[in-house]
Order: structure tokens, then C-alpha cells, then sequence
């Protein structure tokens, strides 16, 4: 009889091109799954509901699709390192297999697991599956981890690629009684929402599970990767994949992802698609970047890269603060972004450097409050990609340019020329002229006939005062150094 092996799904809610699954198969054809609703994790504040709805719905395909090839995915809930090691041993499991994250929790996590399950004599095997390289792989000639993204995805892009692992065709599962052994242990239902204590009463703007993410890319590189690069700025349009939440929890495969890109450079026929495809794959090495550089300097989850940055001046204006969450600063392509985020837990990545750059040099906001509120609301949501997208808008990054300052007004104008998008989202602000919209120069009058806000703060004055405070807090360093 073959010995069974559990495998920890985590950030992988799959089964296809799944490395850690594919080679605990290799081992054995008793593979069960199993999801660990992590208390630590739960009793965060930085937890979004609409996330959670679509880590449900991941869940629900993920437990049919193993029951199908013949095996199950059991849920428990608790502290990871008590609760895993003793179903595996309930279970007298051979083996506990997963694959490895970057963020500096899981791997504090990963340790107590490992040395848990070692004590009693139960063997674990990890694995690197989420990215095409793993931190270590990608490193500068003297071998240290790269800062700065170009020199990055230069060497990234050129190294060679895995391809997709193999498709699993069937498992054996748990029998009655071990089913029965392991239910006495903690085995729970698959919860939802609300009784995890959220609530989501909205449909999700994205299909939760493998199957909606196999198809969303599917029709990402029928209908749109070959304009990537012309439309990916525009939130009006649906110019970019919309992978993000699928990718956060891995209901799809990072090399499968890659494979599609190679398919559609296959299939391209000019060389402005090709470009249009090569700058897709760039941001696919962003997010490798970003996990690459949490894996190194986990310090960046706590606080600011740059020295400079350490003592920053912030207002911190709590109402402020309040108004931008709601999407009442006054500043149409603001607040449109903030609703949309606000209503589906999903926001442009344009409109998100928009939002960061205004929370951090409009309303000097610690960027580390939109970071969190971020992680309240996105529903893909996740460390790496927040924290650099959020230290990038405010500069405190290892980016070295250090200064970028968006104008809410331009970044209309350029992006959203027709107010589409802001039409959308403000629906109070429909009637007014799309000039209006763009340029956020609303009169008083018709601010009090709509409802809507005039400007909580004066753009060129408050960038003004930004660059005086960064000069300043720069020159007080240099003295101090
Ligand atoms: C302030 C701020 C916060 C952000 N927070 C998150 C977050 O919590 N989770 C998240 O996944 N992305 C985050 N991003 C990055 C980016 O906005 C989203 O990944 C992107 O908007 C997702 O849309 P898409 O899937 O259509 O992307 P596409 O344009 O289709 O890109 C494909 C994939 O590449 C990755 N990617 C693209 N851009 C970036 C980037 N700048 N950094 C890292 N990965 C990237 C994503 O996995 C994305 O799904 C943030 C960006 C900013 C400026």
C-alpha cells in the first residue's frame, strides 16, 4: 500500500504545473491536500473580505478537483505548527510537501512546521514554485541581490525558463476510517466568509478558481496582449490581464503563464506586438523583482528603504486620511480610483500610482496607512507587490530615482481623455463636461449641486511644501552623517 503523503496548499490553489504537488506524486499516488486557515494570519488587521470571498471560491473548486482524481483536500484551522503535525501524525503521513514563500512570516512559519513535524519523525520535502526564478537564482555578478529592477529583468529575461509540470490524472485518497481518524482530529468544513468573520455581499469583479484563471488568460492573449503596450495605461479599458488575484493565490501556474507569452510571440506578426508582449513579461519579472527583494531585505515590510525617509515630516491628518479612503478629496481621478476600489477590491495599477503618489505628496500620508488600507481592500492583495508598488509611489524605495510626483489633473487628461473612467466610478459627476472632469476644476456651484467635495488640499502647493520637507530632512542626514 503506498504510503501516504499530505501536501500544504498555501499560495498554490491548484493542481496543474504545481512543482510541489507534481513531485509528492512522484513519491507516492497517496497524495491528499490539505488548507490550513492560519489563526495568525486570520487575526491580522490587514485583511480584505473580498479576498477572502475569492480564497473561498479557490477552495471550493480546489477540494472538487481533488475529490475528482480520487483524493481530498482537508481543511483545518488553528496554529500551523500544532495542528498539521498532528493530523499528519493522526494520519500516520509519511511526508508533508509544499512549496516555499518569500514572505518573511511564511518562513518564519515554515521553520516551526518543519521542526514540529520533525520531532515526530514525520519527513517534509519544499519546493520553489510561485516564481520562474527564485531568490538566489537572479543575482549580480558578485552575487548579491539586485535594488534596482533594469539590471534585474535584463539578467532575468535571459535565463532559461521551466516548463509546465505535468498534469496529475488521478490520486488515491484517505480511506473511511482515516477519514474518520482525521475528522476526530480538526478537520472542518470548508467555512465561509462570515464565519470566518468577514463579509463580502458583492459578486466578485474576478472569477475565483483555476478554471476562471485558465480562461482569463486564454482571453488575455487572444484579445489583448498584443495592445498591451498601448493600453495598459488607460483604466477605462480592459487593456491588461487582471491575472493579479489569480496569481496572488496561485490558481495558476507561474510557468503556464510564461508558456502563453511564448505562444503569443509565436504568433505575432509585427514587431510592435512583439514589444507589446515583451512589456507584459516585463511586469510578470516585477513581481518576481518585488518577491525577490522581500526575500532579501524583509526589513522593507517594516518601514522605508531609504534612510532619507526614516524621519520624513508626515501630516498624518486622520481626515484627510478619511476623505481619500472614501473617495471624497475633490480630485475626480482620485476619487473615482478609491470607489472602484472601495466597490470591487480592484483598482487600475495606473490609477493605484495615481492614489499612492497623492495619498504620500498631496496629503503627506506615512504611505505606510495606504499600504495597510490597501491590504484592506485589494482583492489581490499581497505583501511583495503592495510594499514595492507603495515604497516606488512614495520614494522610499530602492528605486533610484527618487522623487516622482503625479499630478492628478495630467494624469487625467493623458489617461482617461474622454472621463470614461471617472464617469464611471462618480456617477454624481455624469452630467458635468469631460474638460471639468480631467482638469478636477469643478466649480463651487456645481460641487454643492452634485454632492461632490472641492479640493481637500491645493496640488502645487502642497508639492511645493513635499520637495521643501524632503530637501530638508536630506541635508539634516548629510549633516548628521
Ligand atoms: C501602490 C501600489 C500597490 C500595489 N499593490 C499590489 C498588490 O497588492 N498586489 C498585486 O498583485 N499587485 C499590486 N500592485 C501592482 C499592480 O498594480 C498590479 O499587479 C496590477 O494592477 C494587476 O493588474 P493585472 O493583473 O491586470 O496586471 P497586468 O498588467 O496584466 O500584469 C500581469 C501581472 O504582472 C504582475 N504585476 C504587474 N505590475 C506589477 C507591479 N508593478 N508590481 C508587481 N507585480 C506586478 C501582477 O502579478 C499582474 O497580474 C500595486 C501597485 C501599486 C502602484
Amino acid at each position: 500500500m503506498s504510503k501516504l503523503i499530505l501536501f500544504w496548499h498555501r499560495k498554490d490553489l491548484r493542481i496543474s504545473d504545481n512543482i510541489g504537488l507534481a513531485k509528492a506524486r512522484q513519491k507516492s499516488s497517496k497524495v491528499v491536500g490539505i488548507f490550513c486557515f492560519d489563526s495568525n494570519i486570520l487575526e491580522q488587521n490587514d485583511i480584505a473580505p473580498v479576498r477572502i470571498a475569492y480564497l473561498i471560491g479557490c477552495l471550493q473548486e480546489l477540494q472538487q478537483t481533488y475529490q475528482k482524481l480520487g483524493s481530498n483536500l482537508l481543511f483545518i484551522q488553528g496554529e500551523p505548527s500544532h495542528i498539521i503535525p498532528q493530523l499528519a501524525a493522526v494520519l500516520d503521513a509519511e511526508a508533508v510537501f509544499w512549496n516555499l514563500d518569500v514572505e518573511p512570516y511564511s518562513q518564519r512559519r515554515d521553520e516551526q512546521v518543519i521542526q514540529a513535524l520533525k520531532e515526530q519523525g514525520i519527513k517534509t520535502q519544499t519546493y520553489w514554485d510561485q516564481l520562474l526564478h527564485y531568490p538566489g537564482e537572479i543575482v549580480t555578478k558578485s552575487g548579491e541581490p539586485y535594488k534596482v529592477y533594469t539590471p534585474f529583468w535584463k539578467n532575468w529575461e535571459l535565463q532559461s525558463k521551466d516548463s509546465i509540470t505535468n498534469n496529475l490524472e488521478s490520486l488515491e485518497g484517505l480511506t473511511q476510517t482515516e477519514l474518520q481518524q482525521a475528522k476526530n482530529v480538526n478537520i472542518i468544513d470548508l467555512p465561509t466568509v462570515q464565519e470566518l468573520g468577514y463579509r463580502w455581499d458583492y459578486p466578485l469583479i474576478l472569477s475565483p478558481g483555476e478554471t476562471a484563471a485558465a480562461e482569463r488568460l486564454d482571453y488575455f492573449c487572444d484579445a489583448a496582449i498584443n495592445e498591451y503596450q498601448e493600453q495598459r495605461n488607460f483604466p477605462a479599458i480592459e487593456g491588461t490581464s487582471q491575472l493579479s488575484p489569480a496569481l496572488k493565490f496561485g490558481v495558476i501556474g507561474i510557468r503556464t503563464v510564461w508558456q502563453a507569452t511564448l505562444k503569443a510571440m509565436e504568433n505575432s506578426r509585427s514587431d510592435e506586438v512583439r514589444e507589446s508582449i515583451v512589456t507584459w513579461q516585463k511586469e510578470l519579472a516585477w513581481r518576481e523583482f518585488y518577491q525577490h527583494c522581500l526575500y532579501f531585505f524583509p526589513e522593507l515590510a517594516e518601514g522605508p528603504y531609504r534612510e532619507d525617509f526614516q524621519d520624513f515630516p508626515w501630516d498624518n491628518n486622520e481626515v484627510l486620511f478619511q476623505a481619500w479612503c472614501e473617495g471624497k478629496t475633490g480630485y475626480p481621478i482620485v476619487d473615482a480610483a478609491m470607489r472602484q476600489l472601495n466597490e470591487t477590491g480592484w483598482m487600475h495599477n495606473r490609477c493605484r500610482m495615481i492614489v499612492a503618489s497623492f495619498l504620500t505628496k498631496d496629503l503627506m500620508i506615512n504611505w505606510q496607512w495606504g499600504e495597510k488600507y490597501f491590504m484592506q481592500t485589494l482583492i489581490d492583495g499581497d505583501l511583495a507587490a503592495n510594499n514595492g508598488g507603495w515604497q516606488w509611489s512614495a520614494s522610499s524605495g530602492m528605486d533610484p530615482k527618487p522623487l516622482r510626483i503625479f499630478n492628478p489633473a495630467s494624469q487625467a487628461q493623458k489617461f482617461d481623455p474622454d472621463a470614461d473612467y471617472i464617469r464611471q466610478w462618480l456617477p454624481e459627476l455624469r452630467s458635468l463636461d469631460t474638460e471639468v472632469l480631467v482638469t478636477g476644476k469643478i466649480s463651487p456651484l456645481d460641487c454643492l449641486s452634485c454632492g461632490y467635495p472641492q479640493p481637500i488640499v491645493n496640488h502645487n502647493q502642497q508639492q511645493r511644501e513635499f520637495k521643501r520637507r524632503y530637501s530638508q530632512v536630506k541635508q539634516t542626514k548629510s549633516v548628521n552623517t
